[in-house]
């Protein structure tokens, strides 16, 4: 099972930085490699440019990918199914012009010019919207174009809309949201092992933000404590050892949200609960 990956760019690091949180442990990694094993004998990463990896994955070369929605949405393969948001690489496909020009709306665009890096995307949207521009199709620096009289409008990605600002454009419409997905060749996507990789990174992303919770707490309080804690299914109660003074006592443990805890520490705290551990979750199979 090969797993296409970004191979530099703003995705790499977090798309390995999961993969190494999911247990898929690159094993033999060097710098510039294209391919390296993982522990899973049965899975190999392969290094490719974002836009690449939806052909990729379509052609065959690997089974699954991982790489931007907007990669997925321009390349349009007929064969791959995305399988989970990994909610990274938030941005969003917009259409924009020049601020002090006179497109402000998509109708103007008609017989007119608009540079873009996703000529497929453009494309449908325009159909959509029943407007025919020329789509001029470039590879990058795609804000400059509209001030060099290359284009009216672009449709750019952004995100802080720095970038956008600095170049003087105004966002007209959007066009697309797009996220990191990972996705599959539809002939796969039922294969155990991708089934496996899927669990295990959704496995990190539920436990991103929770925390795991441990308190000793008087059995006579027992309900008054379960009735402050929003944990997942409700908290897990375990008999504690008699001895060492914590007779009488029994374990609750919880998963919260990490944005409860301190209000969660505090009540159940109030309501007799003693040696509270907070620590981090790694990975949460529901
Ligand atoms: N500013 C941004 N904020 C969030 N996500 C972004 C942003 N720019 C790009 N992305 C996402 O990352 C994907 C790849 O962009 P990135 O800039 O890493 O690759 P690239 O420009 O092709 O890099 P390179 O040319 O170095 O290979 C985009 O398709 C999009 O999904
Ligand atoms: O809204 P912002 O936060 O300013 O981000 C938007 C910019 O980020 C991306 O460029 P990138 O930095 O990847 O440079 P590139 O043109 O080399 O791909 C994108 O193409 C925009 O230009
Ligand atoms: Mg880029």
């Amino acid at each position: 099972m090969r797993i296409a990956v970004p191979n530099k760019g703003r995705l790499h690091e977090p798309a390995l930085d999961l993969l190494e949180r999911a247990g898929l442990h690159v094993v033999d990694g060097a710098d510039r490699k294209l391919y390296a094993d993982t522990v899973d004998p049965d899975v190999t990463l392969l290094f490719a440019r974002a836009a690449d990896i939806p052909k990729y994955v379509s052609d065959g070369a690997a089974d699954v990918g991982i790489t931007g929605h907007d990669q997925i949405a321009e390349s349009d393969p007929d064969n791959v199914t995305e399988l989970l948001d990994l909610g990274f690489g938030q941005c969003r496909l917009v259409l924009a012009s020049p601020e002090d020009g006179d497109i402000e709306r998509v109708e103007q665009l008609d017989g007119k010019k608009v540079a873009t890096e996703f000529p497929t995307i453009a494309r449908n949207y325009f159909d959509e919207q029943g407007v025919d521009p020329h789509i001029v199709e470039v590879t990058g620096a795609t804000e400059l174009t509209p001030h060099v009289e290359m284009a009216d409008a672009i449709i750019d990605i952004t995100s802080t809309g720095t970038t956008l600002k600095v170049n003087r454009l105004g966002i007209i419409d959007e066009v697309l949201a797009s996220s990191v997905r990972l996705f599959a060749r539809d002939d796969v996507a039922d294969d155990d092992k991708v089934g496996q990789i899927e669990t295990a990174l959704e496995s990190v992303l539920s436990a991103d933000g929770k925390r795991y919770l441990m308190m000793n707490v008087p059995e006579e309080r027992l309900d008054a404590v379960q009735d402050v804690i929003p944990g997942m299914g409700g908290p897990t109660v375990m008999d504690i050892a008699s001895g060492n003074g914590k007779d009488g006592k029994v374990a609750v443990h919880a998963v919260v949200d990490e944005r409860d805890v301190f209000e969660v520490i505090t009540e159940v705290k109030s309501e007799g609960a003693s040696d509270i551990l907070v620590t981090e979750i790694e990975r949460l199979v529901e």
